[in-house]
């Protein structure tokens, strides 16, 4: 079995767009160069928070320092080592990672510790992204990778400035001495400027005189870059304050017929007063009506049979592998009903956390078979709220290699607007749902009427 961990995610989350046809829209990607404490990592991340967009990560280039040798260690804790030449850098694998994250796929990226000179144990894992800023002294240098860029910046800061300003940084926060710094910018940081960064303002669309101050500069990029994800459809939002509203459910969408039976299962599981172990029960009997239904959108093969009394019978079966992905916790309540209807259905668990204030989620925990991709997938959550939690766990199964249409995402409850995001970013992605509740509180992202929280009520932890 595969088995990831992801400690933390740095990013304000993450996924590109996947179409019908099978092509992605790729990441926007914004390159920010210029001199050694200009201002580039800072301008990254007020771009970053000024764009309020979901999905945008920070990648640095000082995390594809070349790994030193010994003898090359030992001259950098002298302050000896050139970190400011060209070569000092790994562009085959920052061309690398930055290709796959621009086109939708997961990379580990490495965390440098400027004190030891040398990568940490630690990466962070990102799952794509609707924007990458990437940023770092030799960012506009290599053509390969200034290819991968849709926007291009230089940030210009005076030099006295950015020696002041790097001073300060580096002993506050890198660990060095005043001297080692002045000998480390006299002998490497300066000249390496003159000869080789500053050169390389002649590729940037946009100068940025004075960086982080430059509040003009940085509002002009930012409503450009707003504008850029607008006409590519990447501008949905988490903060429902901003989001189009829609009422309609997706044509696609299967929502299934409102029967007696069904809304009877309805009303015993949203009563308030319904003991844990009617909940349980009725719970686990709409999940099976659910993914009875998804079944349906499966696919099955003609096949003949021998009855008892040697007639034949023309019939049909089901031959694929089947793993069904449950979004913890409340998606693990569909996996008994998962398993009335296909007893052999092997099981893969998403930790995906959606924050309260935000409604942006991170993913903490991905167990998924190592072949996930050769199965057909049903994707199990309680609810469909604001679609962020879905949005991910597709996006982590197509990085598996999953073929979008090989997935099926089945929930008790979905709000219009959940089902608009997932739909429009997931055509392929097959939805099933008991219900459509009509409302999802822009304050609270509750889901009205609703069950309540879905997973407590199930697993009897309302309490803690
Ligand atoms: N406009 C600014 N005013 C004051 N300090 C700044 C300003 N911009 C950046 N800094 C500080 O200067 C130092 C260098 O900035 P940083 O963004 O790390 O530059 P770079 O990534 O280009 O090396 C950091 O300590 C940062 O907090
Ligand atoms: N081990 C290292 C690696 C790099 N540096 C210096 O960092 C500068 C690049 O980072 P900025 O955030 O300042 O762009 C570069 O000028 C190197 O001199 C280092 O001191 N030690
Ligand atoms: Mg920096």
């Amino acid at each position: 079995m595969g088995d990831k961990k992801i400690l933390k995610l740095n990013s304000s989350g993450r996924s590109p767009w996947y179409h019908a046809d099978g092509t992605v829209t790729k990441s926007y990607v914004i390159g920010v160069a210029g001199g050694s404490a200009s201002g580039k990592t800072s301008v990254a991340e007020r771009i970053l928070k000024n764009l309020n967009v979901p999905w945008v990560v920070i990648v640095s280039m000082d995390s594809f320092y070349n790994v030193l040798s010994p003898e090359q260690s030992k001259l950098a804790h002298e302050n000896n080592f050139n970190f400011d030449h060209p070569n000092a850098f790994d562009y085959n694998a920052l061309y690398d990672s930055l290709y796959k994250l621009k086109h939708g796929k997961s990379v580990n990226i490495p965390i440098y510790d400027f004190s030891l000179h040398a990568r940490s144990e630690k990466t962070t894992t990102i799952y794509g992204a609707n924007v990458i800023i990437f940023e770092g002294i030799y960012g506009l240098y290599d053509k390969k990778i200034r290819d991968l860029m849709d926007l291009k910046l230089f940030v210009d800061t005076d030099a006295d400035i950015r020696l002041a300003r790097r001073l300060q940084r580096d002993i506050a926060e890198r660990g060095r001495d005043l001297e080692g710094v002045l000998q480390q910018y006299t002998r490497f940081v300066k000249p390496a400027f003159d000869d080789h960064i500053q050169p390389t303002v002649k590729y940037a669309d946009v100068i940025i005189p004075r960086g982080l101050e430059n509040v003009v500069a940085i509002d002009l990029i930012t409503k450009h870059v707003q504008r850029e994800l607008t006409e590519r459809k990447m501008h949905l939002r988490w903060d429902l304050a901003n989001t189009p509203v829609e009422d309609e459910v997706p044509p696609d969408v299967l929502v299934l017929p409102e029967t007696n039976q069904i809304k009877g299962m309805h009303t015993i599981l949203r009563d308030k007063n319904t003991p844990r172990d009617e909940f349980v029960f009725y719970a686990e009997r709409l999940s099976t009506i659910i993914v009875e239904a998804a079944f349906n959108l499966l696919p099955f093969e003609k096949t003949t049979v021998t009855t008892p009394v040697d007639a034949e019978y023309e019939g049909m079966v089901f031959r694929k592998q089947l793993c069904g992905v449950s979004i913890l916790r409340a998606g693990g309540t569909m996996e008994t009903g998962l398993r009335r209807v296909h007893s052999d259905a092997v099981i893969g668990k998403l930790l995906i956390q959606t924050d309260p204030s935000t409604g942006e989620p991170q993913l903490h925990y991905c167990k998924l078979p190592d072949n996930v991709k050769d199965h057909q997938v049903v994707l199990m959550d309680a609810t469909i709220g604001t679609g962020a939690a879905g949005l991910m766990a597709i996006r982590v199964l197509l990085d598996h290699d999953v073929p979008e249409d090989q997935i099926i995402f089945t929930v008790f409850i979905a709000t219009p607007v959940g089902l608009n995001v997932i739909a429009k970013a997931f055509p392929r992605v097959k939805i099933v749902t008991s219900m459509v509740d009509p409302v999802l509180s822009k304050e609270t992202l509750y889901i009205e009427p609703g069950i309540g929280n879905f997973g407590d009520r199930y697993f009897g932890t309302e309490d803690d």
